[in-house]
């Protein structure tokens, strides 16, 4: 059975440009999906409409096979929005209680503690919790419903790298009960390492959708490193898309491997050349890209 539908759903605030045109996508039980994409490429506004916080303009959303209202009165749905919605001065214990009291079919306080590893901070106040620790709570705040799917606009923004981890590994620990969860993220690497597919989104469009595989595939992008030679420069070399310093190489992602080769060896920049095929994050800046970036060169 789906449990999301997107069919052709657009939304637009109010400005010439609309946040998300014409967006179509299908999501079956189980699956964990991440949609990725840079700022302001529409990722919340799809999800707000996903849970029925904005209505679309065009276009419809189902969950469960029926209306979007139904599956959320019916606590199918669970939700971490990208901030907020946290009471300081309570404690972890007394908000599971309380959201324990309102759901259907709950899961007991203390498994909703364990999946978030919150065990032993029940009687903590939510101001005395860790940044880590706070986004663990709203996860458990969002799953101690039990929903079927679970939805999280960037879960881990604004984490170091150890509390990202652990909220990864809560999020998983969830998934593995055969759960639907659609998460946001800018991060190439949390897309890659946690979901079965991506939804690649760029200025309010899916601009690839499939497994990290797939999307790496079908942009056929590669990656040319050479050692340093020009100052400058390589961002105009047919093909280039992105252009990165790696301490005296210079990796170019490309879109045509060959026609770079071919300008590098023109301009005499051909020392010890390597050609491969690209990672995701190269994939991504060239399905994203308009002009080629540069960093660091
Ligand atoms: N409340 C709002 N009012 C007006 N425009 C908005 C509003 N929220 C978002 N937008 C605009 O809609 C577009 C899509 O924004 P959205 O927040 O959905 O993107 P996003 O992919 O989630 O970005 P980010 O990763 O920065 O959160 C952007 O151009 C943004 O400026």
């Amino acid at each position: 059975m789906t449990t999301v539908e997107l069919d052709h759903v657009s939304y637009a605030y109010g400005g010439a440009t609309p946040a998300v045109r014409d967006v179509s996508l299908r999501i079956g039980a189980g699956e964990v999906v991440a949609m990725l994409g840079p700022n302001g490429a529409g990722k919340s506004t799809t999800l707000l409409m996903l849970l029925g916080m904005l209505p679309p303009r065009t276009g419809t959303v189902r969950l469960f096979g029926g209306p979007v209202a139904a599956a959320v009165a019916a606590g199918r749905v669970g939700a971490m929005p990208q901030a907020g919605g946290v009471p300081p001065r309570s404690s972890v214990g007394d908000l599971l209680e309380f959201l324990h009291a309102v759901y259907p079919q709950p899961m007991p306080v203390a498994e909703a503690l364990a999946l978030a590893d919150l065990g032993g901070l029940a009687g903590r106040t939510v101001e005395r919790l860790s940044g880590g620790q706070q986004q663990r709570l709203r996860f458990a705040m969002a799953v101690i419903g039990r929903p079927d799917l679970l939805v999280l606009d960037e879960p881990t923004a604004a984490l170091d790298v150890q509390a990202r981890r652990e909220c990864w590994a809560a999020i998983r620990r969830y998934a593995a009960q055969g759960r639907t969860v659609l998460f946001s993220t800018h991060h190439l690497d949390e897309a890659d390492g946690n979901a079965d597919r991506i939804v690649v989104l760029d200025r309010g469009t899916v601009i690839a959708c499939g497994t990290a595989a797939d999307v790496k595939r079908r942009v056929g992008v590669r990656t040319v490193t050479v050692t340093a030679g020009a100052p400058a420069g390589y961002a105009d070399l047919p093909g280039v898309v992105a252009v990165a310093d790696r301490g005296g190489r210079v990796a170019l992602t490309t879109t045509d491997s060959d026609a770079t080769v071919l300008a590098l060896a023109a301009a005499g920049l051909v020392r010890d050349l390597e050609v491969a095929g690209a990672g995701l994050e190269e994939a991504f800046l060239s399905l994203t890209a308009t002009a080629p970036r540069t960093e660091g060169v």
